[in-house]
């Protein structure tokens, strides 16, 4: 279900947004797809609630309330000063503080991060953990620098971004190209600066310095614990089904890790130089050597692991699977390659990573009523353990992996049960799309509501 099918009275409402978004945001493309997404979604939300329309809920929401955009100049190795740009953009605050990760690639521009925090406003409010959206990086990529370069970089970003944050102003987190290491040096900067070793302005932190049991695993996990109520409501199991992952990064890894530890089998892992299949299933522990220790490539993983083979063309969607979990980066699975997966049997697509399904592929599975759990939903587990590492820092208190993730599955089903049940509610039983934005979007808009224009 689209507003499109919807009276023109609503089109009424969200047509001139979408004009002015698109007029005010020229040039950003995955920001216009992420604003259509959503204001596509919530006709029916919008016809039970005018006063949402009367109150501007919607025009507010669609413009930050703060984006920074800064220098970031550093020195690299050969002695040569190189500038970086940084951008913050702190989104929505009705709900709690800012809060979301920080990517590190050379694709990064404003865009890029205002389609993340507009996403991250509703992931977050799904977690029901009281956390606004927001998200920042920078168009420095880690890849192929040296430690001392990663070090001085992160460095100079802090030194501005730190006037930004706090533990109850905005906590930044990791995304692409942000690990333990980069979050290593940020923090250290920051605490550096303010002079206080304050455990709540970042999350993602090393264990024994504040940071959270599960919080590595949890994005990765929490797809996977998403998709097995997703499966479970339908009658299904992960146990015995294949599963083609892309990425190998923090997300893909650890949800191949739960696939396993569910009896499924995970035959695949990508990184922008190719794909991997291995049918036996990938051996987790020789991927994790190779991209975390030496971060090197997919290939590397196949040329030491008999049996698995490297493929340099195509797309990891060309594999035949039960599940598909887009786990690398935004539309990196198209409408063809929907069409090869629904065609090849397709049972259930679960978005590890942030939009890597285009709106056609989303439609060719909606059409072919394959299980879809859109990322604000499905990836929502990384940002609530992150939310659960804020609690254990403001209580000092240390909780379990064991009892984390726990923890971090109540959450998923929650999440889970909380989008289905919109999608039931606002005549669309079971498309989890319209399900994670209505429900979000109501939290956000009744927040907003009572909090006055502001
Ligand atoms: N880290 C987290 O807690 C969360 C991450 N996400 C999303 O998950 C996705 C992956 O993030 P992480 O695993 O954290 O990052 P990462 O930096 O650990 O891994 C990114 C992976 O994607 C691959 N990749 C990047 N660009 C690519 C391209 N153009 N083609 C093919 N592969 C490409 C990289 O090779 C790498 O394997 C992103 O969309 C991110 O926004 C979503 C929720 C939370
Ligand atoms: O853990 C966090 O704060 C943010 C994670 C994130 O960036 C995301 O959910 O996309």
């Amino acid at each position: 279900m689209s507003i499109t099918s919807s009276s023109p009275s609503l089109r009424r409402v969200v047509d001139p947004i979408l004009e002015t978004v698109a007029a005010r945001n020229p040039g950003e493309p995955e920001y216009m797809q992420a604003v259509h997404e959503v204001l596509e979604s919530i006709a029916p939300v919008l016809d039970e609630r005018p006063d949402y329309v009367e109150a501007g809920i919607l025009e507010r929401l669609v413009e930050p309330e703060r984006q920074v955009v800064f220098r970031v100049p550093w020195v690299d190795d050969d002695n040569r000063v190189q500038v970086s740009r940084g951008f913050r953009v702190q989104f929505n605050s009705a709900l709690g503080p800012y809060k979301g990760g920080l990517r590190f690639h050379s694709s990064v521009n404003l865009g890029i991060v205002k389609f993340l925090g507009f996403e991250q406003i509703f992931k977050n409010a799904l977690t029901a953990q009281g956390i606004g959206g927001a998200k920042g990086g920078s168009d420095f990529d880690p890849h192929g620098r040296s430690d001392g370069e990663v070090m001085r970089f992160c460095q100079s970003f802090m030194d501005e971004l730190y006037r930004h944050l706090g533990e109850h102003t905005d906590i930044p987190a990791g995304d692409i190209g942000v690990g333990a290491r980069e979050i290593g040096y940020l923090f250290g900067r920051y605490r550096k600066i303010m002079n206080r070793h304050e455990s709540g302005m970042f999350t993602g932190k090393g264990v024994a310095w504040g940071g959270a049991e599960v919080r590595t695993e949890a994005t990765g996990y929490g797809t996977v614990f998403f998709l097995e109520q997703m499966l479970e409501r339908s009658g299904r199991a992960i146990e015995g089904l294949n599963a083609v992952v892309s990425g190998s990064g923090n997300v893909a890894l650890y949800a191949i890790e739960k696939i396993q530890q569910l009896g499924g089998t995970a035959i695949t892992a990508s990184d922008s130089s190719g794909y991997v299949v291995d049918e036996k299933g990938i051996d987790l522990d020789l991927l994790k050597q190779v991209k975390e220790v030496e971060r090197l490539r997919v290939s590397d993983y196949a040329e030491r692991r008999p049996g698995a083979h490297f493929v340099r063309a195509g797309s990891v969607w060309d594999v035949p699977t039960d599940i598909a979990l887009p786990c690398a980066t935004q539309n990196e699975l198209d409408g063809a390659a929907a069409a090869t997966l629904v065609r090849q049997g397709v049972t259930a697509v679960a978005e590890g990573a942030n939009m890597p399904c285009t709106p056609e592929a989303i439609e060719a599975f909606r059409e072919s009523s394959v299980l879809f759990a859109p990322g604000k939903a499905a990836n929502a587990g990384g940002v609530a353990t992150s939310a659960l590492e804020m609690s254990q820092n403001a209580s000092r208190q240390r909780w379990s992996f064991a009892d984390s993730e726990d923890r971090l599955r109540a959450i998923m089903t929650s999440v889970h049960d909380m989008t289905y049940e919109s999608s039931e509610r606002h005549g669309a039983r079971g498309d989890y799309v319209i399900g994670a934005n209505t429900a979000s979007f109501v939290k956000v808009a009744d927040a907003m509501l009572a909090q006055g224009v502001i």
